[in-house]
């Protein structure tokens, strides 16, 4: 099929758009000599795409309703049976919908996205599959992931099975609601500023973010390539430790994965934390919204770790601060280019591009005003550094990203994990859909202060339940060495083994 040329005066237009002037013959003469590129075009445009098979059969599916849907956490049910043998077989798994799960809707949380159906599964989706695993469907997520509260997702926000009216936490509300009531036993989250931690944290699961790059992106719909980060949402931590095992490692196809290996994180489970150097971070506990009560399960988890033999210092890491500070412009700008001037795609590396996804996407220009104003903010910061500053924000940004690593890098010479309290506060109410502006915003980003700053640095960090304040649970954040998740799953093993945590 020929795509459609431009006129003289389109291609004049464009040279405008680029700050150029062009006269009417010069544009002629320019769309003359760019015959040959559009005839490329062409070619392209005549081929099929180059994309990964289906390897495993799916049911149609459809949307849960009322009874079926109580807490709203279901986006979609769809089951897909994986291979017969593997590590896997037997565990059932949900999948945020921001993650490709072949001719299954998805909408990342966004009314804009309504309608799209992938045509290939993410890497992720295949590997659980080859493992065994049963697919059942796709998991409510906040709206293109922007929100640490769950009221932004289209069509209706997600409860927490705790307690119906309060805030599952977000982004990945629907895969931590579900595993936490029991409908299934695992959930692929995603986590850019929080959004695995943060929920696991309200609803009392264990979510691990991993190391950024562990775990192949590819067929997830992107924020932002450098905090991108996908990984397991659990009951409890072993069915964590295989989950990464069966998700980690180099497809081939990611441009995150600049360093790339896998690993086992079984092996340790049954390591205990004897000897084991544990540092409270400060900086984690000056959060200023901290809920005492909260801080106090925290603390307490921590002398329980230290009773079964680890060996528990404090330790200051300025860095913390730093890190979260560099939330803003990386996550902001990075996001506006690629996610929105981007399509959701962005340019400049190689690997898997979701072409129909990226057309589809292309389209919140038609319907921007429906935007969540979580994701508005973003957007207007992004734009105005990129607009007034050049973008050197975010570029310096990503430089002392490598400054802030290196400060948690020092502690880490003395000990082997650090912990925190994973949020500030246990779940809130859900504000109200009539709320104001301020409330909707605040109630989207009062709780990554601890969360974000690993994103930037890209350590490992999981939240770990750990007691109930009045009836809600309480996380804490356990945060390892670059490719250290066997430390975190020894502690965090040892810790579930040693008590009921809803009892602590
Ligand atoms: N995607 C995220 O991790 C996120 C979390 C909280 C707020 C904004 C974004």
């Amino acid at each position: 099929m020929p795509i459609e040329r431009p006129n003289v005066s389109q291609l004049q237009q464009l040279a405008g758009e680029l700050h150029l002037q062009i006269s009417e013959s010069e544009a002629a003469e320019y769309l003359a000599l760019m015959q040959p590129n559009l005839d490329a075009y062409d070619l392209i445009d005549g081929l099929s795409d180059e994309v990964p098979t289906v390897k495993y059969p799916r049911e149609k599916g459809y949307r849960p309703e009322g009874e079926e849907n109580p807490l709203n956490a279901w986006y979609y049910k769809s089951e897909v049976q994986g291979a017969q043998q593997g590590v896997l077989v037997g565990k059932t798994v949900v999948l945020k919908d921001n993650i490709s799960l072949a001719e299954v809707p998805m909408m990342n949380g966004a009314s804009s996205l309504e309608g799209h159906v992938p045509a290939f599964d993410a890497t992720v989706v295949t590997r659980l599959l080859d493992a065994g695993a049963t697919i059942l469907g796709k998991a409510t997520c906040e709206h293109f992931c922007l929100s640490g509260g769950s009221h932004t997702s289209d069509p209706a926000p997600v409860h927490n099975p705790w307690r119906k009216g309060h805030s599952a936490g977000g982004s990945s509300s629907g895969s931590a609601a579900l595993v936490a009531a029991g409908e299934v036993d695992m959930a692929i989250g995603c986590d850019q500023g929080g959004s695995i931690r943060i929920p696991s944290a309200f609803c009392g699961t264990y979510g691990m973010k991993p190391t950024h790059g562990l775990v192949p992106y590819t067929g997830i719909m992107p924020i932002e390539a450098t905090i991108d980060h996908a990984g397991p949402i659990t009951a409890n931590v072993k069915d964590n430790a295989l989950m990464l095992e069966v998700m980690a490692g180099a497809d081939g196809l990611d441009p995150r994965q600049y360093i790339s290996r896998g690993g086992s994180y079984t092996a340790e489970l049954d390591k205990g934390v004897r000897g084991l150097k544990i540092g409270v971070v400060t900086e984690g506990f000056q959060l200023p919204n901290l809920q005492p009560q909260l801080a106090e399960k925290v603390r307490n988890a921590v002398a329980r770790l230290e009773s079964l033999g680890a060996l528990v210092g404090e330790v200051s890491v300025p860095g913390h601060q730093l890190a979260a500070a560099l939330w803003s412009p990386i996550g902001c700008e990075g996001l506006t280019m690629q996610m929105m001037h981007g399509n959701g795609m962005g340019f400049n590396w190689e690997g898997l591009y979701d072409v129909p996804l990226l057309d589809k996407h292309a389209g919140w220009r038609d319907s921007a005003d429906t935007l969540s104003p979580s994701l508005k903010i973003c957007m207007l910061i992004g734009q105005f550094g990129l607009k007034h500053y050049n973008g050197r924000y975010y570029a310096k940004a990503q430089n002392l990203a490598r400054r802030a690593r290196a400060d948690y890098d020092r502690a880490f010479d003395d000990f082997d994990l650090l912990v925190m309290p994973t949020v500030p506060v246990t779940a809130p109410p859900l504000p109200q859909p009539n709320c104001s502006l301020t409330e909707y915003i605040s109630k989207a980003f009062e709780m990554i202060g601890n969360t974000a700053a690993l994103d930037v640095t890209g350590h490992p960090a999981m939240s770990v339940p750990c007691g109930l304040v009045d009836g809600l649970p309480v996380g804490m954040m356990l945060i390892g060495r670059h490719h250290a998740e066997s430390t975190i799953y020894q502690a965090a093993a040892a810790f579930e083994a040693s008590g009921n945590w809803q009892e602590m």
